[in-house]
């Protein structure tokens, strides 16, 4: 199983580089690695199996987080109707969004970054996007809200980004412009 010994930890240069995209059907190795990945958002989210394994609860990981730089996430999470939710995608992306950001009030943390960085992360408040799951099959969902943001700091990863590189460091608090507005 996996746990945070092989989560790579920011200053690593794998972070920074653009996943490869997964040939398609994915092979067994790809399917193998992200089920680890989903089962490590199960057992971070386990009380009991955080306590004994000592993980960091987590509702996202990418694969460049297990220094394994393709198109691969997980994500375990709650919805709108505080249901449980699991994405394990190749190759996901987003193919349309609302002009309308959105921000978590608490900020944004990673497992691969062992500090807090406080500041706001705008992201789109709605995405559409689409991906291919365990069976290979293509897979579209529209997401907002947790979820929405949760996909999108995955998705990130896999372009090199991490969610710091997003907030406004002259004034880390600053409230993003609404649609529309010119400056
Ligand atoms: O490092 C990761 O990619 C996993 C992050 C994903 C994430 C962080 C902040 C906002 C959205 C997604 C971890 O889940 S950080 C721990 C965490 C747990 C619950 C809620 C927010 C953050
Ligand atoms: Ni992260």
């Amino acid at each position: 199983m996996l746990t945070m010994n092989d989560i790579i930890r920011e200053g690593h240069p794998t972070l920074r580089k653009k996943a490869e995209p997964i040939s398609l059907p994915p092979s067994t190795g790809d399917k193998e690695t992200l089920k680890k990945m989903l089962d490590f958002l199960v057992h971070s989210q386990d009380p009991e199996m955080a306590e004994k394994h000592g993980l960091r609860p987590g509702v996202g990981l990418a694969a460049p987080q297990i220094n394994i730089s393709k198109q691969m996430m997980a994500i375990r999470s709650t919805d709108h109707n505080d249901e449980i939710v699991e994405y394990a995608l190749f190759n996901p992306k987003i193919i349309s969004h609302s002009a309308e950001t959105t921000y978590l009030e608490s900020g944004e943390g990673c497992l691969s970054v062992d500090r807090e960085v406080n500041g706001i992360v705008p992201r789109y408040a709605r995405i559409k996007i689409e991906g291919y799951n365990l069976e290979g099959k293509k897979i579209t969902e529209r997401l907002r809200g947790f979820l929405a943001i949760v996909f999108q700091h995955e998705l990130d990863h896999l372009n090199g980004i991490m969610f710091y590189d997003r907030i406004e460091q002259d004034d880390p608090f600053k409230q993003p412009l609404p649609p529309g507005e010119i400056v």
